[in-house]
């Protein structure tokens, strides 16, 4: 067995608070893709660390969707000195994107909210309406329509940001730190129905929880309703980001029957930017 490091194509998806990368390697062919990588965004010096591991694979090729120009002008430097003979496609945009769409903009739109949208419209098979509920650095509710178009999305505020916010714009708020945990698998972060807080509480951390979560689901099931007055057909929902398996019970919580929750049961793929660079890599257009 030679000692060289197995070649591979890696996809990362450059957010504003993570860099989240997985790769599938060249041999075997059907090797499935790696457990995903999750990384701070606003510190190269992991990156590196965690690149300079011999147990890592040698990319050829890298898929990389932006939308933090700031960590992707760092992450440029390292490749032209680490891997300066692997192929780099960038994605900056929804410009080119695969996806039947009505947007204005695509070239000011963020490239994860497109990559989010094709692989969630991969899942569907083409098949509208539907909603694509993005929980990162924002909260960002896609709208697909009956005819499985994308006609746009809400933007508002994620967990994380909400409580920073709160708290360094306000005199008294203290830090809430629920939500700097690292949140990509359901057994670390899924809060079971009966754990699910109070939507108020009697003093102020409880009383901010409630806000932030209840608020936060509250939001999403206004803007689905609002993007799908029609009840029929039903709209399936996808749920992803960092927050996804935190905000999924609260979205359908049998436990309350004053919850009119959403008419569906939320699908949950927390890499969906990642799932639509693995499509786009296989799209004719690759590099
Ligand atoms: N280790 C972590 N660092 C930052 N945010 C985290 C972490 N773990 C969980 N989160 C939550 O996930 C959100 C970021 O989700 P993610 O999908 O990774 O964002 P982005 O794509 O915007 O970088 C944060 O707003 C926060 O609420
Ligand atoms: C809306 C976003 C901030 C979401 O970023 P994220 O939370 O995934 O880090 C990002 O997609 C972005 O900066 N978009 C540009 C503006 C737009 O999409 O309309």
């Amino acid at each position: 067995m030679s000692g060289e490091p197995p070649l591979a194509r890696v996809q990362v998806d450059l957010g504003n608070s993570r860099i989240k990368c997985r790769w599938r390697l060249l041999e075997p062919r059907d090797a499935p893709t790696s457990q995903v990588l999750s990384l701070p965004a606003d510190d190269i010096t992991v990156w590196t660390t965690t690149w300079s591991d011999p147990r890592m694979p040698r990319p050829v090729a890298w898929q990389i969707a932006t939308v933090n120009p700031t960590a992707a002008q760092r992450l440029e430097s390292w490749l032209r000195h680490h891997c300066p003979d692997a192929q780099v496609r960038w994605i900056r945009s929804c410009v080119d994107l695969p996806i039947p769409h009505e947007l204005t903009r695509p070239e000011a739109t963020g490239a994860d909210r497109g990559l989010q949208v094709l692989a969630a419209l991969n899942y569907a098979q083409g098949r509208g309406p539907g909603a694509v509920v993005s929980c990162g650095t924002a909260l960002v509710v896609e709208r697909i329509d009956a005819r499985g178009v994308w006609t746009g999305g809400a933007i508002g505020p994620g967990l994380r940001v909400a409580a920073e916010a709160l708290h360094r714009l306000t005199g008294q708020l203290p830090p809430l730190h629920d939500f700097d945990k690292p949140t990509s698998h359901p057994d670390d972060h899924a809060l079971p129905s009966s754990t699910i807080p109070a939507p108020w509480g009697d003093s102020t951390l409880p009383a901010l929880q409630a806000g932030l979560l209840h608020g936060t689901a509250g939001a999403i099931l206004h803007l689905i309703a609002r993007h799908h007055p029609d009840p029929s057909p039903t709209p399936w929902v996808i749920l992803t980001g960092g927050d996804a398996f935190r905000l999924a019970p609260l979205l359908r919580d049998p436990t309350d029957p004053l919850a009119r929750g959403l008419p569906c049961e939320p699908l949950v793929l927390p890499d969906l930017a990642l799932d639509g660079l693995e499509i786009l890599d296989h799209h004719p257009s690759r590099v």
